[in-house]
């Protein structure tokens, strides 16, 4: 479903420069989750950003099903991910001025979903939080902010989605909790899930787990 071909991407330049993915090859199949393990600094999030499409490798392709999303324009790109693409970062990033409900609503009336109301708050009912939906992120705590940004990525129903180290800013049971929450949501939808985490323990709840290192991918 996912077909990763020698990508590569460095930053800087000259005796900055530092090669961070020296050629990453990697096919995801649908339904499957897959951690993304590997030491600080060695290239998870960068690796992540690039699969999607929040910035461009230096070279190699990225295909989701028959659509090469590295050889997109800016603007086929954006629609592309709005419509198929789910991503939940470990700072939650809810928009602050709109409410819970406000939040998950956002990316179905984007893309003009039908029963967009009604969808937003089935979701945010299944991650327990229907008696918030108009509270702004403000008034939420960590666990139910990260709660949101799950039913808001889940919202469009996504071909695949992203987590970059969703628990990470949360204490350790609330984590969990989430972390349970969002491996029963994924499940029950079938979605790909790529998963970026430090955590040996979440990183063996998933299908499968790859190792980044020096660049490559083990
Ligand atoms: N915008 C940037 N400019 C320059 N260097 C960068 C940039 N983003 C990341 N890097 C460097 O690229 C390397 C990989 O960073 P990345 O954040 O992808 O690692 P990571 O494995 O996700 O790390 P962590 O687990 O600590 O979050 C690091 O050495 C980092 O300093």
């Amino acid at each position: 479903m996912m077909k990763v071909s020698n990508l590569r991407k460095s930053y800087g330049e000259g005796s900055t420069k530092v090669e961070v993915l020296k050629g990453i090859n990697l096919e995801i199949a649908k339904g499957e989750t897959l951690a993304l393990i590997g030491k600080s600094g060695s290239g998870k999030s960068t690796l992540l950003s690039l699969l999607a499409g929040l910035d461009q490798p230096d070279s190699g392709e990225i295909a989701v099903g028959d659509k090469k999303i590295s050889h997109m324009k800016e603007k086929e790109l954006t629609h592309f991910r709005a419509e198929h693409m789910g991503i939940v970062f470990q700072q939650f990033h809810l928009v602050s001025t709109l409410t819970a409900l406000e939040n998950v609503l956002l990316p179905l009336e984007l893309l003009k979903r039908p029963d967009a109301k009604e969808t937003a708050e089935k979701l945010l009912e299944s991650v327990g939080l229907l008696h918030r939906a108009h509270h702004l992120p403000s008034q939420l705590s960590g666990g139910e902010s990260q709660r949101v940004a799950i039913a808001r990525a889940l919202a469009i129903r996504p071909t695949i989605l992203f987590a970059d180290e969703p628990s990470g800013n949360l204490d350790e049971e609330t984590g969990d909790k989430v972390m349970e929450l969002l491996f029963k949501m994924v499940k029950e939808t079938n979605t790909t899930l790529v998963l970026v985490t430090h955590d040996q323990d979440l990183a063996r709840k998933c299908s499968r787990v790859v190792h980044l290192e020096h660049g490559s991918l083990a």
